[in-house]
């Protein structure tokens, strides 16, 4: 059987699709007749999906533009790349942090607008440097708000380069916390960070606890000076308050990966395009990972990074495996269960996790009788607990 992917927009690498093997077929097929999605930060809110589509690579971290809910609704599996592109985030922000400190926007515009000879501008350079001399980046506090993939990195290194850090995660995974430096502190409030912190920066996904962090309720806590940055998502950030703080002097400088018009042109403001992730290695990492996810995905029904299933391995011994999507209500796996003892097979293994209101059922049978094994996706095909039957013939 050949799996068709379509690439959405036309920032996927094509490097990376080289992973696919030879079951796969990349942009063969319309839409609405792939398998599988692979996207970057494509906003498929008000997309309608084919019934045909059983999964969605995101080769990104963030997955807030894919209304993962409602594919897990409709039996489609969300995966994106956890880590592809932390390296790629956390270099521009150590960037930005030192570009903020050092003044390097209103410089290099001064210097942009001298006028003579090379002798002459050397000697105004010279004379008014001093205007732009900046601070180093040693010896200050970081307040790091998501220690996460790039939260991680970016603390670690801050670390190196001489900083104080701090870091503020509620829900830090184990593994992150095991390659945190043993110099970071951990805090437990907020506003710990606002008002130790000479430089803020936070890595979280968009949630309802982040949106609009970076506001005036939080910068009336910031100390005199601070340099903020959000290299995480646009939402997080009020722009109109950045403005007014940077206009009253809490802000010395805000670095941002989302733009506004009125950002654009304000010295204290220096705005990236979307680029944290954008990197020739970052985007072969995060396709390439994704490639990974969805080959499983469609060939084994395994599931790995998925974002709206849980993780589901398991070798496939049995010569046909049968796999459901099933909402997470009490009595389906029994009725499962039932159906195949109905039809006279043997189960050699069932696996059921679920996620919030939606759970993955795997079903490996030891039975090569292909009509019997129709026979019991008929029990399912018409359940309005189960939103996905698939076959997976080894
Ligand atoms: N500018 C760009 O191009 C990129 C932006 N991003 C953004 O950065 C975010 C973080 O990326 P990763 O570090 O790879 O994700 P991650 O999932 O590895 O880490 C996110 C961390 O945030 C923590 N967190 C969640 N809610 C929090 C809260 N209310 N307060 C404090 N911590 C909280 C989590 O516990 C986790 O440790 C992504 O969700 C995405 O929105 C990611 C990659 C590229
Ligand atoms: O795909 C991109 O360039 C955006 C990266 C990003 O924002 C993410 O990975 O969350």
């Amino acid at each position: 059987m050949t799996f068709n992917i379509k690439t959405i927009g036309n920032n996927i690498d094509e490097e990376g699709l080289k992973e696919f093997g030879t079951d796969f077929a990349i942009d063969k097929v319309a839409e609405n007749e792939a398998e599988g999605f692979i996207c970057r930060a494509q906003n498929f809110h008000d997309y309608e999906f084919s019934k045909k589509l059983l999964a969605i690579g995101r080769a990104g971290a963030g997955f807030n533009n894919i209304p993962v809910e409602r594919a897990a609704s409709e039996g489609i599996v969300v995966f994106n790349a956890p880590g592809g592109n932390a390296n790629a985030v956390k270099e521009l922000v150590i960037a930005m942090m030192i570009f903020g400190s050092r003044n390097l926007k209103p410089a290099n515009k001064w210097l942009s607008d001298q006028m003579g000879t090379d002798k002459s501008i050397d000697l105004a350079v010279e004379k008014g440097k001093k205007a732009f001399a900046g601070a180093e980046i040693a010896g200050k506090t970081i307040g790091i708000i998501g220690l996460g993939n790039i939260g991680s990195r970016v603390a670690n290194d801050a670390e190196s380069l001489g900083m104080k850090v701090l870091g503020y995660d509620p829900y830090i995974a184990v593994e992150r916390a095991w390659e945190i430096s043993s110099h970071v502190q951990r805090v437990t409030s907020l506003d710990e960070i606002f008002a130790k912190a000479d430089y803020i920066t936070i890595h979280t996904p968009l949630t309802d606890e982040t949106r609009n962090m970076y506001s005036a309720v939080n910068f009336v806590k910031m100390k005199k000076g601070v340099v903020v940055l959000n290299f995480a998502r646009d939402e997080i950030t009020n722009k109109e308050d950045v403005l007014d703080f940077i206009e009253n002097g809490t802000i010395r400088y805000f670095a941002t990966d989302f733009g506004s018009e009125k950002f654009y042109h304000n010295d204290g403001i220096f705005v990236t395009p979307h680029l944290g992730g954008s990197t020739a290695e970052a985007s072969l990492n995060c396709t390439k990972m994704v490639a990974h996810s969805l080959e499983r995905y469609l060939k084994t029904g395994e599931i790995i990074n998925s974002v709206n299933f849980p993780r589901v391995r398991q070798a496939m011994l049995t010569p046909y495996r049968v796999t459901l999507i099933n909402k997470n209500v009490p009595g389906v796996v029994a009725r499962i269960s039932d159906a195949v003892a109905q039809e006279n097979i043997n189960l050699a293994n069932i696996v059921n996790r679920s996620q919030g209101d939606f759970a993955y059922t795997l079903l490996d049978l030891d039975e090569s009788d292909e009509s019997k094994v129709e026979a019991l996706v008929g029990h399912f095909k018409d359940s309005e607990n189960i939103v996905r039957v698939r076959v997976i013939k080894k």
